[in-house]
Parts: structure tokens; C-alpha cells; sequence
């Protein structure tokens, strides 16, 4: 795997050790049962991403190496403005279709990853649908940048966007996603833009100064009847906690009017103040607060792994958000 960075193809951020500490520190802690996925098989990925996108995504490695590429695949020609939103017959064109940046290479392994990471998360959507109180998702890749038809970010399914839409297959009526992610969680606001029957909240740095530049902004509150069901809260480098949590404390009020069935978190922990790519100053201690505050709405929680990049620290930050939930049950 590579990740281009700066003109450089680097070791990617997003890699395998992220998965390995956190569960390292999962068992170490005791949180819980830790088990399997179960294959959910593509019907729920279709309830949210477009049958050609995922057809382009499950063919995209053989189509790639059958034209002798020497790399991996990585997009780098889009449709810009002006240009024609038609799907190419060539892989380059596709690639770039179906993506909105470069960071993120397609290898052999990636349609299988994206499958699991998806089953990842519907097996834990299911465990909270039949009544557990709540469940992690240790997915990877990550999924809240992945719109109905493109990948980026890291990401390709959006296993947030699957697990509320699995939720309301099954009869919630409604469902809040809360992305505490650093980043701002675009694709999943995308996905249900439009909708009154998923509330879409992310907090994240300003879309001005950071990935993924092009949305995120706080006048961005839905559309049509999904008008009032998405909220943005954007912060400035070297936000704290201190800061941070007034914004979650806003999101929390607006969940609570809302009154979802199911709560879905969107966790990354790069908003850790040591964090290579972002730039919030959060501390460890500091998720335990947070896990604590989401705990205390009191809904059925189901919790998507996504970002956080300082791996030494990952395992700890994450499994502070959960113990912090688990105080308040
Ligand atoms: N120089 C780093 C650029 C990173 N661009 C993609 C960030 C994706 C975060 C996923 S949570
Ligand atoms: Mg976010
Ligand atoms: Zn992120």
C-alpha cells in the first residue's frame, strides 16, 4: 500500500497496525466479547452506494493490471468544471469518476477489505439492533468520506451510512450520526442530504484549512426535506477539549430533540492533540470525558471505527471513548 503525500508516494497513514493496537488494547482492558463478522453480503452496501460504484470498485484492481500498470491504482484525471460527468469506459477515467482524491490507492486487497470493513459494521449493527446497548465496529478502512459513488479519504464504503440505513431497514424510524471524527464526515452528510430520517452532526477542523476542503461548512443545514438535519460545527487549529466539548455539548442537544432510535458514532481519534495529520489538541483523558457525555444520551449506540493516525496512541484514545461511555451504563 502507498499513500501520496506531498509528491511522494509514503508509508499510508491509515495501515494495519492502527487495527492491531486497538484491539490489542481492547483485550487488554476487558471491554468485552470480541467477535467475527458475519457476511451481510452486498444487499445492505446497495441500500447506500450506487450498483455501478461498487460493480467500478469490485473490478477496478483486475481492470487496472490488465493494462500492465506498474503501481497501485491511484486516480489522476477528473471530471472538472465544465467537463462531462460521464462514466469512461477506460480504468483511468473510472478512477477518477468514482473518487474526489488522490490519497487513496485501490491494491488487491481492497475490495475484500472494504467488504469486511462493511461486514465489520453491520455484524455490530445487528448486535445493537437486537438489543444490546451498544457495540463496536473495529473497521478498516474507514468508511465517512465514501459518498453513494465515490471513494476517498481513505474510505470506500461508508460504514456509518450502512449501519443507520440497516437501522432503519429494520424499523428505527429515525437515527442520528454523530461524526467525532477530526475530519469532516462528507460523505455521510452527502448520503443523506436530502433526508429528515437521518440526522447527519460532524465537528471537525475548517473544510478552508484541511481535508476534505470542498464541504463541511456550518451553512450547510440540509436540503429540501432534509432541511435542519445536518449540522456542521467547524474549529480552528489548536482547538482543546475545553473548546471541543461545547460543540459536542450542541450536538448532544440536538440528538436529544430529535430523539433518534439509534445513535451511530463516527470514531476517529485524530482529533488527538499528537495526531500527524490533524490539528486539534484533544488529550487521552480527554475521550473518557467524551465517551462519557455520549453515553449519557442514553440510546442504543453503535460505534464505526474511522480515523486517527497516531498509532502508539490509538488504542488508548479509543478505548478511553468506550470506557467513558461504559461509566455511564
Ligand atoms: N497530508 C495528509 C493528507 C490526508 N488526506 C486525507 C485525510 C483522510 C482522513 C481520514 S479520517
Ligand atoms: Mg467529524
Ligand atoms: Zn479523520
Amino acid at each position: 500500500m502507498t499513500e501520496l503525500d506531498g509528491g511522494i508516494l509514503i508509508e499510508p497513514h491509515e495501515k494495519p497496525s492502527r487495527a492491531e493496537t486497538i484491539l490489542g488494547r481492547v483485550k487488554q482492558e476487558q471491554l468485552g466479547e470480541v467477535l467475527p463478522p458475519r457476511d451481510f453480503g452486498l444487499a445492505p452496501v446497495l441500500r447506500v452506494h450506487t450498483r455501478d460504484y461498487v460493480d467500478f470498485l469490485k473490478t477496478s484492481w483486475a481492470d487496472w493490471t490488465a493494462e500492465g500498470k506498474p503501481g497501485e491504482a491511484i486516480p489522476a484525471v477528473w471530471p472538472g468544471r465544465g467537463m462531462r460527468h460521464r462514466v469512461p469506459k477506460d480504468i483511468d477515467g473510472r478512477l477518477g469518476y468514482y473518487s474526489f482524491a488522490a490519497e487513496t490507492s485501490i491494491t488487491e486487497g481492497t475490495w475484500d477489505a472494504a467488504c469486511a470493513s462493511a461486514n465489520v459494521a453491520l455484524t455490530a449493527q445487528a448486535l445493537v439492533a437486537n438489543g444490546e446497548a451498544a457495540a463496536f465496529a473495529l473497521c478498516r478502512p474507514p468508511g465517512h468520506h465514501a459518498h453513494a459513488d465515490l471513494f476517498g479519504g481513505y474510505c470506500f464504503f461508508n460504514n456509518a451510512a450502512l449501519s443507520a440505513q440497516a437501522f432503519r431497514d429494520q424499523g428505527a424510524r429515525r437515527v442520528a450520526i454523530l461524526d467525532v471524527d477530526f475530519h469532516h464526515g462528507n460523505g455521510t452528510q452527502a448520503i443523506f442530504y436530502q433526508r429528515d430520517d437521518v440526522m447527519t452532526i460532524s465537528l471537525h477542523g475548517d473544510p478552508d484549512l484541511v481535508f476534505p476542503h470542498f464541504l463541511g461548512f456550518e451553512d450547510e443545514t440540509g436540503d429540501g426535506a432534509g432541511e435542519g438535519f445536518n449540522l456542521n460545527i467547524v474549529y480552528p487549529p489548536g482547538t482543546p477539549f475545553s473548546i471541543w466539548r461545547e460543540g459536542l455539548e450542541t450536538a448532544c442537544a440536538r440528538i436529544e430533540a430529535y430523539q433518534p432510535d439509534a445513535l451511530v458514532i463516527a470514531l476517529g481519534v485524530d482529533t488527538f492533540e499528537d495526531d500527524p495529520i490533524s490539528f486539534f489538541k484533544l488529550t487521552s483523558a480527554d475521550y473518557l470525558l467524551m465517551g462519557e457525555r455520549i453515553g449519557k444520551l442514553n440510546l442504543p449506540t453503535l460505534f464505526t471505527m474511522e480515523g486517527g493516525y497516531d498509532v502508539d496512541a490509538i488504542g488508548v484514545n479509543v478505548v478511553n471513548v468506550l470506557k467513558g461511555f461504559e461509566r455511564t451504563r
